[in-house]
């Protein structure tokens, strides 16, 4: 009994709720049914559904979207975040400061900790929210053959994936993500990518089985399940499951991706905390162990060793780099025609410093155009062409692929298919780089004739003879080889695309489609226009100190041709390098090759794939861009993986980056973009790093000096509060044109990279310690003076620093960061006007008595401090323009 019907599918009234759906059978066992069992247990025809019908099992089985692992919701995030490491680091610190009684410690450190997880929670809930909005306008689809109206003739279209739905009839080409769980009804040369089901990532073979042998479903060679991806041939088979209901969804597996871990932003952002972690606990411990040397053992000096690691932690990191990430992302997609599908992506774009490219389709438009075609010894043939295009027909016809490829697109565009019949195809991949087709020709009866076009080398590696213009069949010796290769290297010099084409007669009744003893007919050249902008995207990449390498399956002087007009210099010829080349080398010495070489042709996808591996492991953040299903193992194995508009659907579905604009020229603007991300994030670290570091520098010295402690703990952690509230600006910071004109982004790759920091934030730190014992001789200066008797000197001590810490503070946000010092976007300003107002407020406010800051500080106090203010401007412009380069860079 079919188990789809839509008499008792869908009884008049509104649509089901998803509720009350039926239960489908295991698509397991209606898997192992034969074609024609399958379809009519689904009540379906292989002229597929009509529309009407497609409707009503819409209304009742759902859309078919994969239900994603659910993202957490806010409370989980907020637990989540508390287990962030500074999140653990600040609560210990807390749980020390209620050990020792020091309540108010506690009680703040406790507000910091819950203020940055909600503030981190929020922030990344928003960042994923984008994120998965962006990802959306990336919309998948499904090419089904359906048929308008019961009666009618079926019609092939591409519909959205959601709206596919069990019984309707697929087609299947390469680069096509499988959208649903699919039972095959034909398949020719059918290979599946389907890492995420079986772990497995060479292709698997897949044919239209009756009698399936037994086993788990994704090995089952009639089943394409949803997830899995067409590496080669074609295929139409039925869909059996969607949504909830696949294989996938019911193992509720995560789509493959990229390790979190192993990507260059989330190897530098942990670098980064665990350096500031130790150094936070450094700092506590010598804090702790200078007082305790020079006052012995006090159980106050704990609460301050406490509240000076606290002072250290940049606790506000987590939600600076989603905010930035986030708003980076947002503002490409909308200004700029960019995509970011993985956030941290952006970030890896910014400190990418080889982009490996793919030439067709990448470089150049696809849209190939037949120029002419030639004998082997270089004479015009017109009934080369010929046979290549009857090739092209019955490959296209017998393998229904449901799109053509674009170089068989063109010669059916320049020839008509002739009058034989097709009977057996093999379409092509491009590990074999050819494609064959069988077909009987009405004036041979009783033979077969195999007609091969492909790639020169392993076309002519298949044919023992060539034919002449005379029509001599001809033996194939070295000789004859050497010159077929010459004469198609100087077309491919020119910058054409190359077909050879060769044919083979067999006598018989059973056709074979075995590739040998075949003649050589010719070449077909084919122009490939370059695309538009390429030139300008690779010049800008250059200009912005980024290697490009390009890899292709084309041959190796067409490839080093299009090279040279894009303005990119491939060397000299016997600088290209071929797939088949670095089949010979270990990973380092092609590594040493891949840095020097920048053309790599006759790649395979696993060839392309190890090149950017081996770049990578050599330190080197890589990138590639490519748009076929041949680019898809290296787009995977990048650090950032980028398409352009009109790659294929795995490829987009594989993607980090997604160029949706109408030229590359994109890809330079998503790199500014991510270069100034990392910026806003450096920025971030430096300023919070290089004013915290001065201060407890400061509260060393001054511990060392006074009778007192310099500041109290509670003091120490309000001001951190103010700090951290003020940092957040840099997460809403754009730097705007560099003064003069220059570009905004920095003009090198920008990555977080945790040394880089020492000693920049070394320097600064100094200086701003030195600001603070400038201010302490001022203090003690005031209040060694008899106007000064009667006041309290800790509590005056305390409030003059306290103010001198916050203006300083919103000193360096405002000259540290990059930019024009003249021109601040309203966050900053918001920011250093915030904290100057606390600085000089609070201590005049009623909150002063309880934080300990006396109200009274002497008049003659304020010129002075303005005096060290003023000289420690002057010192952070001064060191500021010695580092330019460090600070734009970092
Ligand atoms: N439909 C086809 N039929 C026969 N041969 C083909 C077909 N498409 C491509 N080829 C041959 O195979 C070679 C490799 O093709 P492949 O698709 O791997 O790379 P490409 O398209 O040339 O370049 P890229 O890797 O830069 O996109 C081509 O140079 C061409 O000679
Ligand atoms: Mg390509």
């Amino acid at each position: 009994m079919a188990w789809v019907s839509e008499a008792s599918a869908h009884p008049a009234g509104p649509p089901h709720h998803p509720a009350a759906r039926p239960a489908p059978p295991d698509p397991a066992a209606l898997g192992r049914l034969t074609p024609l069992a399958a379809l009519r247990a689904l009540d379906a025809s292989p002229r597929g559904l009509d529309e009407q019908q497609a409707q009503l099992r819409l209304e009742r089985y759902g859309e078919n979207t994969v239900p994603e692992a659910r993202p957490p919701g806010r409370p989980l995030r907020f637990a989540r975040s508390l287990r962030d490491p500074f999140s653990v680091v600040l609560l210990v610190l807390g749980l020390v400061s209620a050990a020792v009684a020091a309540w108010a410690t506690a009680a703040v450190i406790t507000v910091l900790v819950l203020v940055s997880s909600v503030l981190r929670s929020t922030g990344e809930h928003r960042a994923e929210r984008a994120a998965a909005g962006l990802r959306e306008l990336v919309a998948a689809t499904a090419t089904v053959r359906r048929r308008p109206a019961p009666g009618a003739d079926p019609r092939v279209r591409e519909i959205p994936v959601d709206q596919l739905v069990p019984g309707d009839v697929v087609l299947l080409a390469p680069g096509d993500v499988v959208p649903a769980d699919v039972r095959l009804l034909r398949a020719t040369g059918l290979t599946l990518h389907q890492p995420a089901l079986t772990g497995e990532s060479a292709p698997v073979a897949r044919a239209a089985v009756d009698d399936p042998p037994p086993g788990e479903l994704p090995q089952q060679p009639q089943l394409c399940l949803q997830g899995g991806s067409v590496a080669t041939g074609s295929g139409t088979g039925v869909v059996l499951a969607t949504g909830a209901d696949t294989f996938r969804a019911r193992q509720s597996r995560a789509v493959p991706c990229r390790p979190a871990a192993g990507t260059v932003f989330h190897r530098a952002l942990g670098g980064i905390t665990w350096t500031l972690i130790r150094l936070m606990l450094c700092a506590a411990v010598l804090v702790l162990a200078a007082h305790t040397l020079l006052r012995g053992p006090a159980l106050d000096t704990v609460p301050l060793a406490v509240a000076v690691a606290v002072a250290l932690t940049p606790e506000m990191l987590p939600v600076v780099v989603n905010v930035s990430l986030a708003r980076g992302a947002v503002r490409l997609a909308r200004e700029r025609s960019v995509i970011v599908r993985r956030l941290p992506a952006l970030h890896d774009l910014g400190a990418m410093r080889v982009l490996c490219t793919d030439k067709t389709g990448t470089l150049t438009r696809d849209r190939p155009v037949v120029h002419r075609a030639l004998d082997p010894a270089g004479r015009p043939a017109p009934e080369v062409l010929r046979w290549a295009a009857v090739n092209a027909h019955w490959t296209l016809q017998l393998a229904e692929l449901p799109a053509p490829d674009a170089l068989d697109e063109a010669l059916l565009r320049a020839a008509g298919p002739g009058r034989e019949t097709g009977v057996a195809a093999v379409p092509f991949d491009p590990v074999r780089r050819r494609a064959t087709a069988v077909v009987r020709e009405p004036e041979h009866p009783g033979t077969h004739t195999v007609v091969v076009k492909g790639a020169v080398e392993d076309v002519l590696g298949c044919c023992s003879h060539l034919r002449t213009a005379a029509g001599e069949q001809l033996e194939l010796d070295d000789a004859h080889r050497a010159r077929v290769l010459a004469r198609a290297g100087r077309e491919a010099d020119a910058g054409l695309r190359l077909l050879a084409v060769a044919i083979a007669r067999r006598p018989g009744r059973a056709p074979t489609t075995a590739e040998r003893g075949l003649t050589l007919l010719g070449f077909v050249a084919l122009r490939d226009d370059l695309a538009p902008g390429a030139g300008e995207a690779l010049a800008a990449l250059a200009r912005h100190g980024v290697a490009v390498k390009v890899l292709t399956g084309d041959h190796p002087a067409t490839a080093a041709r299009a090279c040279r007009d894009l303005g990119l210099d491939p060397g000299p010829p016997d600088a290209v390098v071929t797939g088949a080349q670095t089949d010979a080398l270990d990973d380092a010495e092609l590594a040493e090759l891949a840095r020097s070489r920048t053309v790599f042709a006759r790649c395979t996808p696993a060839h392309k794939a190890r090149v950017v591996q081996v770049l990578r492991a050599a330190g080197q953040p890589t990138g590639f861009l490519g748009d076929g299903v041949n680019d898809l193992p290296a787009l995977r194995a990048a650090d950032v993986g980028i398409c352009p508009r009109g790659a294929a659907e795995v490829t987009r579905a594989g993607a980090d980056v997604v160029l949706t604009g109408k030229d590359l020229t994109a890809i330079d603007r998503a790199l500014s973009c991510g270069r100034e991300t990392t910026r806003n994030i450096t920025t971030y670290l430096r300023v919070v790093l290089s004013s915290n570091l001065g201060n407890v520098l400061a509260m060393l010295v001054a511990g060392l000096l006074l009778p007192f402690l310099p500041m109290l703990p509670l003091q120490v952690l309000v001001q951190n509060l103010c700090f951290d509230a003020a940092q957040l600006a840099f997460a809403f910071d754009r730097a705007g044109p560099a003064p003069g004109g220059g570009p905004a982004a920095p003009s090198r790759p920008a990555g977080l990279r945790p040394r880089a920091f020492t000693s920049f934030v070394l320097r600064f730190g100094a200086l701003n310690a030195a600001a603070d014992l400038a201010t302490f001789a001022a203090l003690g200066w005031l209040l060694s003076q008899d106007s000064a008797a009667g006041l309290d000197a800790h509590a005056v001590f305390h409030a003059g620093w306290f103010t001198e810490n916050l203006l300083t503070q919103a000193l360096v946000i405002w000259l540290l960061r990059p930019g024009s010092a003249r021109r601040l976007p309203l966050p900053v300003a918001l920011a250093v006007a915030g904290l100057t107002a606390v600085g000089l407020l609070l201590p005049l406010s009623p909150l002063a008595g309880a934080l300990g800051l006396t109200a009274t500080l002497p008049g003659a106090y304020y010129p002075l401090l303005g005096g060290v203010l003023a000289l420690y401007a002057g010192a952070l412009c001064f060191t500021r323009a010695r580092y330019r380069s460090a600070i734009s860079i970092l």
